[in-house]
């Protein structure tokens, strides 16, 4: 088996390409390129490794066939166009706690430095100037500290600035009232936060909902005196409305560790006073580095090698102890999704996914998911469980699911069933000795089947003769039948036929069998 190749595009502890090494894929360090270079590169990659200064566009994506998997050492996503990445069927993952704990700390150096004026007192000192009384700082204990994003990072300033004596203000719209007292903070709204803080600090991500948070006009809704410190993303805070408030004096300092536009090689706020900032160093640690490093590596061998999700963005995760029990019933689902799609020609609205007994005991996302991918991947072979979904929501098509615990004739059952114009039609399978893959019921009719490679399914009318008929004529072609499953709805009444057979049927033997006594309908499956 060829090894998968990992290309890693910036710069990253070494730790990554060892685990990436000995877990069986090649490597490639090439950082620092320009996006026409990567996207002349990136072809012949399944997997793309990176931090922060790595675009990836859709141009990038298009360029990149093989690509299944893009692992970001850290946590912030937004360098990765996730819609596009999932539209391709490529896993967006992250690492969202190894560096959390760093970044926390340099939000709190920084609201150290702002309040001490470190940066420019050590600057004036190593001039030789000695200005003793120039720099007058506040003291942080007591002060009020408004979070806003309460999340991993967030938290973790909160508990570091409660042992400060600080007292903590929340704003996070998805922050909970039992959450805020287990983290001794207390949840106000944006407006409660801008009028009360002496230092307001950002640890969310940037969304269409966080953009420019830090507005002029929230901005000027802030205390008289109040410092500001963004570890968090560029474009939370209105840059210009920053070096305004830090101008006119309303805003006493303000630290940035990112910013709109990066890197930042020139901005207004450069040089105003009360203003410091970092190059983007929230995660800059050692321990934070070789953390990401070799999570970012462990999570996306184990995706590319064996197929174990972990902190994924644009898919279901599938953990170490699940993935062994899920991946016959991902089988089972696809198998089952594929059979429904290939013998649906009207459009379907809806498609539902109902597991019985044991089945309902897992995580149902991957199933569905699987269910889809199979169902979906007959109207385009770049169908994947990680676009099927969003494939899905694009085309309206409802997905519904349902769980019965109770077993019913099989220990475990997976049943799939779309609404067409002519009515629900489902077909359900189950799984043998717990692994193999068996369809059990089609269209209303009991038939045991295992769903592999070219098949044929023929509905006749349930007459003698016809299985002679069907075998002489599949013989005088040349084609030979693997495996025979009948089924019948009643004696005399309408049967299907699945047989398996050695290679492809073609459209000659197809239209022959179908002009056979008592066929209703023939058609060619493959799986
Ligand atoms: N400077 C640096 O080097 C680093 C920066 N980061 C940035 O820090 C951000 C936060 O990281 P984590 O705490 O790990 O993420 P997280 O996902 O654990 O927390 C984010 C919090 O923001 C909240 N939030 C979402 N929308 C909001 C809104 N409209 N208003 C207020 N709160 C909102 C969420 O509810 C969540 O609690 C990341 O998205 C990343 O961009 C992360 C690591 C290093
Ligand atoms: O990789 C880096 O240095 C930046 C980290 C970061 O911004 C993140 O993890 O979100």
């Amino acid at each position: 088996m060829t090894k998968p190749k990992v290309l890693i595009s910036d710069k990253m502890d070494p730790n990554a390409a060892r685990i990436f090494e000995e877990r069986g894929c090649d490597v490639d360090i090439i950082t620092g390129e320009t996006p026409e270079q990567l996207i002349a590169r990136i072809g012949d990659y399944d997997g793309l490794a990176i931090r922060s200064s790595t675009k990836v566009t859709q141009a990038v994506l298009d360029a990149a066939p093989k690509l299944k998997v893009i692992g970001r050492a850290g946590i912030g996503v937004d360098n990765v166009d996730i819609p596009a990445a999932s539209a391709k069927g490529v896993v967006v993952m992250n690492t969202p706690f190894g560096n959390s704990i760093t970044t926390a700390e340099h939000a709190i150096a920084l609201m150290f430095a702002l309040a001490r004026q470190l940066p420019e007192a050590n600057a004036q000192t190593q001039q030789g100037l000695w200005p003793k009384n120039g720099f007058m700082g506040v003291e942080v204990t007591g002060k009020t500290l408004g979070l806003i994003g309460a999340g991993n990072i967030g938290s973790i300033v909160a508990s570091r600035a409660l042992g400060l004596k600080m007292k903590v203000v929340a704003f996070d719209p998805f922050l909970t009232p039992e959450r805020a007292v287990e983290m001794g903070v207390e949840k106000v709204d944006l407006d409660g936060l801008l009028a009360r803080a002496d230092f307001i600090t950002l640890h969310t991500p940037l969304t269409d909902q966080t953009r420019n948070i830090l507005s002029a006009e929230n901005l000027a809704k802030t205390k008289k005196g109040v410092r500001i410190i963004n570890c968090a993303r560029g474009g939370l805070v209105d840059e210009a409305a920053l070096k305004e408030g830090l101008d006119s004096g309303h805003i006493a300092g303000a630290a940035l560790d990112v910013f709109q536009t990066e890197p930042a090689k020139d901005s207004p706020l450069f040089g105003t006073p009360g203003f410091i900032c970092t190059p983007h160093l929230g995660a800059s640690t050692t321990e934070a580095q070789v953390n990401v490093a070799l999570q970012v590596a462990e999570q996306m061998a184990d995706f590319l090698v064996s197929g174990g999700v972990t902190n994924a963005l644009n898919m279901p995760s599938l953990s170490a102890e699940e993935a062994p029990k899920l991946k016959p019933y991902m089988a089972l689902a696809e198998k089952l999704g594929s059979l429904v799609g290939q013998l649906t020609r009207d459009s379907v609205p809806r498609i539902s996914i109902h597991t019985e007994g044991a089945a309902t005991e897992l995580n149902q996302k991957p199933i569905v998911a699987a269910v889809l991918a199979g169902f979906l991947r007959v109207q385009s072979d770049t169908v994947n469980m990680v676009n099927a979904p969003f494939l899905a929501k694009e085309r309206g098509l409802e997905v519904r699911e349902v769980k019965t615990e109770r077993e019913g004739d099989y220990h475990t059952l997976v049943r799939v069933s779309v609404k067409t114009e002519s009515g629900e039609r489902s077909v359900a399978g189950t799984l043998f000795n717990n692994v193999e893959p068996r369809l059990v019921e089609m269209f209303g009719i009991k038939v045991e089947a295992e769903l592999t490679g070219h098949m044929m399914y023929i509905v006749n009318e349930d007459a003698p003769g016809f299985i002679g008929r069907i075998g002489t004529l599949l013989g005088e072609n040349g084609i030979n039948i693997g495996t025979f499953n009948l089924g019948r709805r009643n004696a005399g009444g309408e049967a299907v036929l699945l047989l398996s057979v050695d290679g492809s049927v073609s459209e000659d033997v197809l239209k022959q069998a179908c002009e056979l006594p008592g066929v209703k309908m023939v058609k060619a499956l493959s799986f």
